[in-house]
């Protein structure tokens, strides 16, 4: 049964923008299914122009995706009435703050349109905007401002977060500030979808990461999920033969010669095969240089351009030089 309790649902949303003259619509969107529920962090991921930031104008109501469905808490957010839009914070890349006003005054002034309002001094407290309170927004620095965005975007106990790289311009205090507030709506019950290029504040933060590109989901688990299995890297002279290792490794271990003479080996229990791969090393004439990882989100998303298959449950791409030892 599909999961229509979610806070957000997004259903096989599309969403096209006419092309330059001569050339076909712009892709932004294809087919995009998405859920987030109460208390949840979900972090969007991917290059530029995946359609992060057209997504997220689908989930706001500030844009009508042309195929497919949104639902925010049950509604549909592009008809949605000032009550049902009060109910979502939104942090925006270009924030909209008035220049003229002081910071404690906009931040009152959002606490202003909400009912049960979280005190201000304790946002700008927990946000570490205190010093700059009675400063012009003119006068912020860029974080500060984007802090600023943070604390107008959660004053009103929203039960839905929208946040389009909202840590993009700040200091690593200024990230683990927004981090922190932002776990503790979470934990309050406010479901969070979040874009970052920040990919160390997504693995760290992050329930769930949606893997975009091109428009399309190509993962969407748990951070340590999506990046993949364990890798073991070693060298051998280039071209070794590799047929006597696969044989001593464990059913649905995965060898590649990614690189004439450096090897990758992936597969359940990889990292348990240091000692056959240090004895097929010793006998090609190599030794040592052997490591464990596993990828990070950011090495994922570098791949991704030129090689969706680069990510676990994406269109598998073929890969010529790899052998693989058929599960037992
Ligand atoms: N108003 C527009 N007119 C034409 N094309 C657009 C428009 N807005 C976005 N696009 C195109 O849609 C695609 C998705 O853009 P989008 O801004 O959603 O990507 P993004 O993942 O947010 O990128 P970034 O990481 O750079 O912010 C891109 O190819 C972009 O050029």
């Amino acid at each position: 049964m599909p999961d229509t309790a979610a806070a957000v649902v997004v259903d096989g949303v599309g969403r096209r923008f006419r092309g330059r003259r001569g050339s076909g619509p712009v892709v932004a969107l294809d087919g995009v299914d998405l859920r987030v529920h109460a208390g949840e962090v979900v972090a969007l991921c991917g290059p530029n122009g995946a359609g992060k930031t057209s997504l997220l104008d689908c989930v706001t109501g500030m844009r009508r995706p042309d195929l497919g469905r949104v639902r925010v808490l049950g509604h549909d957010p592009w008809s949605a009435d000032a009550a049902g839009r009060a109910r979502t914070g939104v942090v925006l890349p270009d924030l909209g703050l008035p220049a003229a006003a002081r910071a404690a005054e906009v931040l009152r002034h959002h606490a202003a349109l909400h009912l049960h309002p979280r005190p201000v001094p304790e946002l700008l407290g927990l946000l570490g905007l205190d010093e700059v309170r009675d400063r012009g927004i003119r006068r912020l620095s860029t974080g500060q401002r984007q802090r600023l965005a943070v604390a107008c975007a959660l004053v009103g106990r929203p039960d839905v977060l929208v946040m389009d790289e909202p840590t993009a311009a700040l200091d690593p205090e200024g990230r683990r500030a927004v981090l922190d507030v932002v776990a503790a709506a979470a934990a309050g019950g406010t479901a969070v979808l979040w874009s970052s290029h920040t990919l160390a504040d997504v693995e760290r933060a992050a329930d769930r990461v949606v893997v975009l590109h091109r428009g399309r989901v190509l993962a969407d688990g748990p951070p340590s999920e999506v990046t993949g299995e364990e890798v073991v890297r070693f060298e051998a002279p280039p071209g070794s033969p590799t047929a006597g290792l696969l044989a001593a490794l464990g059913p649905g271990a995965r060898l590649e010669e990614v690189v004439p003479g450096r090897f990758e080996l992936r597969g359940a229990g990889a990292a348990e095969e240091l000692v056959s791969i240090a004895a097929w090393q010793a006998g090609h004439g190599a030794r040592g240089g052997i490591t464990v990882g596993r990828p990070s989100l950011e090495d994922l998303v570098l791949r991704l351009a030129d090689d969706p298959g680069a990510v676990p449950g994406a269109t598998p791409v073929a890969r010529p030089r790899t052998t693989a030892r058929e599960p037992a």
